[in-house]
């Protein structure tokens, strides 16, 4: 493994070494932190820290969504976590959805200074994601289909004749994919989607949210969201948040456990 390597040859390789697909969210909802952290200097670092030593060997990648530590206290617990997870030589996956015209995107890019993949949003067009798609050694995961009830509203429409929105946008982030860093994100709860969005880019890995508390379809997500070996389905609350109390940790590490075991039924 070397620095040049992308983001999909170090995806793989930690896939590989863990035998394992889940991706873990780090999604630490302050009012769901137990009891006997929340006087912490950081909580939610002091959350993710137990979490990531409890999760870490069955973990392809973690990802943080940006939305939960979008405050002062916040950034320094994110920093603190990511520079822990890549202590334990785990992928980090910044869930930030962002892009805007080129010159503010620019600034956004720079997120990826200090995380190995970014989620981004398509809706502005190809030159809002450039300054994330130049960096060639970082993973960049396009909204594609995603997992939410309204994920249909404007997704789904019919764009041009047979074809939909997310379909549309998939076509165009595998020609976006000039450095072989692009994936997709489409969600667990839109198997039919998923099936079609995998006939259409075959050669594209995707991020699969939305297996766990958002009830989607776990067996779908390996079938369709694996390009080549190379994929990862994630699961946020439904493995920090198993457990409460004490021995949260514990919990949460026979969560992420058992979706590893889930998941490798369908590799
Ligand atoms: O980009 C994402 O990760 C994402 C896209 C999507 O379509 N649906 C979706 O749930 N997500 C994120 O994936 C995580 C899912 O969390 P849980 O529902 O708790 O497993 C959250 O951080 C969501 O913001």
């Amino acid at each position: 493994m070397t620095a040049s390597d992308g983001f999909f040859d170090r995806l793989r390789a930690r896939i590989d070494s863990v035998d394992s697909v889940v991706s873990i969210g780090l999604d630490p909802d302050p009012k769901r932190l137990p009891e006997h952290l929340r006087d912490r200097d950081l909580p939610r670092w002091a959350f993710n820290r137990r979490i990531i030593d409890a999760t870490h060997e069955y973990a392809a990648c973690y990802k943080p969504n940006a939305a939960f530590y979008e405050d002062a206290d916040g950034w320094r617990a994110l920093r603190e976590t990511i520079a822990y997870a890549e202590g334990k030589g785990v992928p980090v996956l910044l869930d930030a959805k962002r892009a805007d015209i080129g010159n503010t995107a620019r600034q956004y890019a720079g997120l990826l200074d200090h995380a190995d993949a970014i989620t981004v949003n398509p809706y502005m067009g190809r030159d809002s994601l450039e300054p994330f798609l130049s960096r060639a050694d970082r993973g960049v995961f396009v909204l594609c289909r995603t997992s939410n009830p309204g994920g249909a509203d404007f997704q789904n429409l019919e764009v041009a004749p047979g074809k939909r929105l997310f379909e549309y946008v998939a076509q165009r982030a595998g020609e976006w994919n000039e450095r072989g860093n692009v994936g997709l994100v489409v969600g667990a709860t839109a198997p039919e989607e998923l099936e079609r969005v995998r006939e259409l880019v075959p050669d594209l890995p995707f991020l699969v949210p939305g297996v766990g508390a958002q009830g989607g379809d776990a067996e779908a997500a390996v079938e369709f969201g694996l390009a080549d070996g190379v994929g990862l389905v994630n699961s946020s609350r439904g493995i920090i948040f198993a457990g409460e109390g004490e021995s949260f940790d514990r919990a949460a590490g026979q969560a992420a456990k058992r979706l590893k075991e889930r998941l490798n039924r369908y590799r």
